[in-house]
């Protein structure tokens, strides 16, 4: 067999899976080949957004300790494949709250994504469409609801809800998300106030500049800005719950203690997250969280983890440490930066082969074989 990257990206553009996508050619800051993994992705949006908006979507809070912390989570484990097990080809596909999706790999919220491309959220839509995963629509996007879902027809929608202090808005906004097709409600939990982050403070990035605007935030009466709820309970899972038949996941867990209320209130799923580093900071990487809350959930609920993941193989560590998915959320933005809808789909479809080839690597038929048993703590 012939190795050496010449012939690995002619094959690979072939298969139109794991190699490169011409078109996105002269997009990677690094000159005219078209980003080939995620972290050229990151350059490439970095050469091309203004620094201001770079530095928002990149931020994280305080000394960016968690969110160096994601990503290192990661690199501290190594996979343990078993071998001779006849797996066959792997099947990356997994079903989530009834919603399918082509891997274990979602699209986090993440707001303002006419930041990184005029098209914005519909961009991002048609991305997650094409590459058959759920994208979850930011409470905070550039583009409604409405808008998105009409936009990408056929694609997976979840939506994800900062429960505003006024319900009867909280409830018009919920209704939308139902009436687009929502078929989940993402509830965040972990911020009852803003993070600060200090790379925003920096430029002054305060405010959308003029003519984008938080879509979702605006209807009938009016426009409002997003508050963060510090009086935000238990309770509003009650109301919620009761506002809506859509199953409400819970977004931004770290204690295992957390889980029993959870469960005992009918939430449907869990994500564990530190929002990227974005909130508190100098609270664990997403990855050290992830084996308590899963162990307290008990298989009860579907556990998800965002935060630092970067490589298919980080996708693989979490769900063998738990996780029954993942989502991606400053990645996609970077494909969005770099070459609009095709970009975000190169990044999803990236992230799908290599999911792909380390499942085949690790000896395993399905997401579902990843096991406990099947990574290790690197000893540094
Ligand atoms: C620019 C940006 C905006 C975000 N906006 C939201 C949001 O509107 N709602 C939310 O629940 N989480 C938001 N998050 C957090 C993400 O959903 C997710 O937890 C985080 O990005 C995962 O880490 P990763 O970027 O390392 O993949 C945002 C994150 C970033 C980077
Ligand atoms: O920036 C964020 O992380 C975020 O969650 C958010 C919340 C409200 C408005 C804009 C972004």
């Amino acid at each position: 067999m012939t190795t050496g990257t010449g012939t690995a990206r002619a094959g690979g553009a072939g298969t139109g899976t794991a190699g490169p996508d011409a078109s996105l050619a002269g997009t990677s800051g690094a000159g005219a080949q078209p980003p080939l993994t995620l972290r050229e992705f990151e350059a490439a949006a970095r050469a091309r957004l203004d620094p201001a908006h770079y530095d928002y979507f990149a931020g994280g809070a305080g000394d960016e300790v968690t969110l160096r912390a994601n990503e290192a989570a990661f690199a501290r484990v190594a996979l343990l494949p078993r071998v001779l097990r006849g797996a066959g080809p792997p099947r990356t596909d997994v079903t989530l709250l009834g919603t399918a999706a082509s891997m274990p790999v979602l699209v986090a919220p993440t707001a303002f994504h006419r930041l990184a491309d005029p098209e914005g959220e519909r961009a991002t839509a048609r991305a997650a469409a094409a590459t058959g995963t759920i994208m979850i629509v930011s409470m905070a996007a550039t583009v409604a609801v409405e808008d998105v879902a009409a936009a990408a027809p056929g694609a997976a929608l979840w939506f994800q809800l900062y429960v505003q202090p006024d319900l009867a808005f909280t409830e018009r906004v919920v209704r939308r998300a139902e009436a687009a097709g929502c078929a989940a409600l993402v509830v965040t939990a972990d911020s009852p106030a803003r993070g600060v982050r200090e790379r925003e403070l920096r430029h002054g990035f305060l405010d959308l500049p003029d003519g984008l605007r938080c879509e979702n935030m605006r209807d009938g009466a009016g426009t409002r800005s997003i508050a963060m709820s510090p009086e935000l309970s238990w309770d509003h899972i009650d109301r919620l719950r009761e506002m809506t038949a859509l199953p409400i996941v819970l977004k931004g867990v770290l204690h295992p203690a957390d889980v029993r209320p959870a469960l005992d209130r009918g939430v449907a799923a869990l994500v564990v997250s530190n929002h990227g580093g974005r909130q508190l900071d100098a609270v664990p990487a997403a990855l050290d969280a992830l084996p308590a809350v899963a162990a307290a959930a008990g298989r009860a609920v579907p556990v998800l983890l965002d935060g630092g993941v970067r490589r298919g193989t980080d996708v693989l560590k979490a769900l063998a440490l738990g996780a029954d998915a993942v989502a991606v959320g400053r990645p996609v933005i970077w494909g969005l930066a770099a070459g609009g809808e095709r970009g975000a789909a190169r990044v999803l479809e990236l992230l799908r082969a290599e999911v792909e080839l380390a499942l085949a690597l690790c000896g395993c038929a399905s997401p579902g074989d990843l096991a406990p048993d099947m990574v290790v703590r690197r000893p540094w």
